[in-house]
């Protein structure tokens, strides 16, 4: 099927896929000139991300449907970051004039499903024709204590809840035509259906003093709650490698620890936390420390006892 509808059957269409808000909190959902939701009591958080052809994805690597999915998770992903539970989702598609109502309602049952499985729906959006496709999505969530980038202590450690570098690792196998090789799969997974970790942001937001998830890599985003924090982060080396990553890179002929590093795109959850508090579905990856020298940022400890500075290295889209 290539049919390509009018703008008005093709908003009918993902009104369909997406259905209506069984939350109840929607009270306007799509159909009208935005949504409307109504009030709770607790701070809101909302957030926007964009996904663009060619920097984000490229439509020989994912299916169209890969491509709703992530687009949603990567947003919502900022919410569990805030220890936030979101509330609603509005969508903006920028789509070439290629793409074709069976591909529109692939991109639709992707964010559908991506909403879903974080508990929220798709209550509205945009639709648009440009040069290239981009999803630009907008969730609104509530917290009652957002977690920021700037609470990190010393004396705390800090855990993560989620894979690191398994994502870069499947976007190598996929480029390379290895995708199929059970070796790959997980890898392959993590790029193209990776999973906001809401659950664990909610089961860190008592206890965290800082939090961020991780989209440009490890290091650049655990850098961001140094610098905010204005303290020094030491990763436990040891701690930063599962198997499947090291059978992904040893596939994709890449360094394990460069991709847990480095590797952005795995959205998982990073957090600090009082030692003694870890909380559930996390795992300790190193400790928060007071500056040294006069330095702020991310280190890690040698063998022998010293500290290594690692450069924040990581995805900078004008770097
Ligand atoms: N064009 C913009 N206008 C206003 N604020 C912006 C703009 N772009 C980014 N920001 C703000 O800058 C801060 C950092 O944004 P950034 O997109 O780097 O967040 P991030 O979660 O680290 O990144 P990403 O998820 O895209 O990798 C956020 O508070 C964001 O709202
Ligand atoms: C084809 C292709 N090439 C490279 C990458 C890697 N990549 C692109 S953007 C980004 C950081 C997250 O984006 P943002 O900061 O906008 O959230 C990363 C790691 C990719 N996904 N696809
Ligand atoms: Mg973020």
């Amino acid at each position: 099927m290539t049919a390509r509808s009018s703008e008005r059957a093709r908003i009918d269409m993902l009104a369909r896929v997406f259905g209506t808000d069984g939350s109840g909190r929607t009270i306007v959902g799509i159909g009208d000139d935005a949504a409307v939701i109504a009030p709770g009591r607790e701070p809101l958080v909302w957030t926007l991300d964009a996904q663009v052809e060619g920097i984000h994805f490229r439509r020989d690597l994912v299916s169209m449907a890969d491509l709703g999915y992530r687009a949603t998770m990567a947003a919502a992903s900022d919410l569990a970051a805030m220890g936030a539970s979101p509330l609603g989702i509005l969508a903006g598609l920028v789509l070439p004039a290629y793409v074709t109502d069976e591909d529109l309602r692939a991109i639709a049952e992707g964010q559908h499903e991506a909403a879903e499985e974080v508990g929220t729906q798709i209550i509205g959006g945009n639709l648009a024709r440009g040069q290239e496709i981009s999803i630009t999505t907008t969730v609104l969530g509530e917290t009652p204590r957002p977690l920021g980038r700037s609470g990190a202590k010393p004396g705390e450690v800090v855990a993560i809840a989620g894979p690191l570098g398994l994502s870069a690792a499947g976007l190598v196998l996929i480029g390379r035509g290895r995708e199929h090789e059970a070796d790959a799969a997980p890898a392959v997974r993590a790029y193209r259906r990776p999973l906001a970790r809401i659950t664990a942001g909610l089961a860190a937001r008592d206890v965290a003093s800082a939090a961020i998830d991780v989209s440009d890599g490890l290091t650049r985003d655990v850098g961001h709650v140094a610098r905010a924090s204005g303290v020094l982060v030491v990763l436990d080396r040891s701690t930063l490698l599962t198997p499947e990553l090291e059978r992904a890179a040893a596939l994709a002929e890449a360094d394990p620890y460069q991709l847990a590093l480095e590797g952005g795109e795995d959205y998982a959850v990073v957090v600090t936390v009082p030692e003694d508090r870890v909380p559930a579905g996390f795992k300790r990856i190193g400790r928060v420390v007071p500056p040294q020298d006069g330095k702020i940022g991310i280190a890690v400890e040698q063998t022998n006892g010293t500290l290594a500075w690692l450069d924040e290295r990581g995805y900078d889209h004008f770097g």
